[in-house]
């Protein structure tokens, strides 16, 4: 990312690992009995990595500007940057061809192919990294807002600013729930700072985005884009909610009337409008990209929602401009250095 002010250049910082000493309240983190030996079991060498579980927005925001080199912008809203890739990568995005799944995908160019024994290599390769990070983010949320149709999913990520992006892009479960919240339905393991290797089978290039039915996992490699995470998820309910609940899921966006049960719904591919139109200030808004038509009516996957910010202005879009705030995330936009992140 780079701003210009009086033909200066000046090239935004995009620091990463960065190993300052942190000082870290442990009862933040509460990883409790059962977690600890559950990330044990997954190959988290717990002696070594700091797992931060569902932490709040302020602490993701303190370790973000101290290690990844985000920026708070003059509204509040973190400024961070996803790298070299900055848009997904849909040639990089494969799924495992096993017999639990094989005959429910359309495979193709949209489906890539990817073996089991690829997957465990870069399985592995993600856990690796993710144990050589002092902190090491998770966030426990649900997909799907009716409680009938929700799946459970976990993000395991190296960067605070996945994280954040995740509390904002997954429901949030209730203490209560996140106390009792067990074992997860879906992970999400997002080593994108670190390469896939080209020289396993099957890798065209370094970056690496697959997703294992039968294990119902995910792995990312090569990319720090995060929408790669949210689009994950929602490839696992586009699968779900068809061949294993019965339900119809939409890339759409979807509001509803403030007084009838008048629901319409905005289909377009990435980009076309879905976002802008379903915050229409008349009507209520149930979500922006990612919605399933149950046999009880229309629900968000969702918990927020990602626009596009070029041109944004307030006053062609104020609801989307006015959400710009603390806690939102502004992902590789320009911004004025001397006047904090405007
Ligand atoms: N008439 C219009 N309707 C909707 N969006 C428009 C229109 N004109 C320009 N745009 C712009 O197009 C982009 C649409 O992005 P967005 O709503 O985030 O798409 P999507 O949600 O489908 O990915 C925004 O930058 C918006 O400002
Ligand atoms: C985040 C994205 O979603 P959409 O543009 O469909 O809102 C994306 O395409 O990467």
């Amino acid at each position: 990312m780079v701003y210009t002010s009086g033909g200066t250049p000046y090239v935004t910082p995009h620091i990463l690992h960065k190993h300052y000493a942190q000082s870290y309240d442990t009862e933040q983190s509460s990883l409790i009995g059962q977690h600890v030996e559950y990330f044990s079991q997954a190959g988290f060498d717990m002696d070594r990595v700091q797992i931060k579980r569902n932490v709040s927005p302020a602490l993701l925001y303190e370790d973000a500007v101290r290690n990844e080199g985000a920026v708070i912008s003059s509204s509040g809203a973190l400024i961070n940057f996803s790298g070299k890739k900055t848009g997904r990568s849909p040639k990089d995005k494969r799924i495992v061809y096993e017999e639990t799944s094989k005959d429910d995908i359309w495979w193709g160019s949209v489906n890539i192919k990817m073996d089991e024994h690829t997957f465990e290599i870069n399985r592995e390769r993600a856990i690796d990294y993710l144990n050589t990070r002092d902190n090491v983010y998770v966030f426990d949320g649900y997909a799907g807002w009716d409680p009938k149709y929700r799946i459970k999913v976990r993000v395991i990520c190296a960067r605070a600013y996945h994280a954040l992006f995740m509390h904002n892009m997954l429901i949030r479960p209730t203490e209560e729930e996140l106390a009792e919240f067990g074992e997860p339905d879906f992970i999400i393991y997002n080593a994108g700072q670190f390469p896939a290797n080209r020289f396993t089978k099957g890798m065209s290039s370094t970056t690496s985005v697959e997703i294992n039915f039968k294990r119902m996992e995910m792995v990312i490699l090569g990319t720090e884009y995060a929408g790669e995470m949210k689009k994950g998820v929602f490839s696992v309910m586009h699968y779900l909610q068809p061949v294993k609940f019965g339900q119809l899921s939409l890339h759409s966006s979807a509001n509803v009337g403030m007084d009838k049960n008048d629901v319409t719904l905005f289909f377009g591919l990435s980009g076309t409008g879905k976002t802008t139109l379903s915050a229409d200030p008349r009507r209520q808004l149930i979500g922006d990209d990612e919605h399933v038509w149950s046999d009880e009516g229309v629900f968000n996957i969702e918990g927020g929602c990602y626009a596009k910010t070029i041109n944004l202005s307030a006053e062609k879009e104020p609801e989307i401009f006015s959400a710009i705030r603390f806690g939102s995330i502004l992902e590789n936009v320009v911004y004025n250095p001397y006047l904090a992140g405007t």
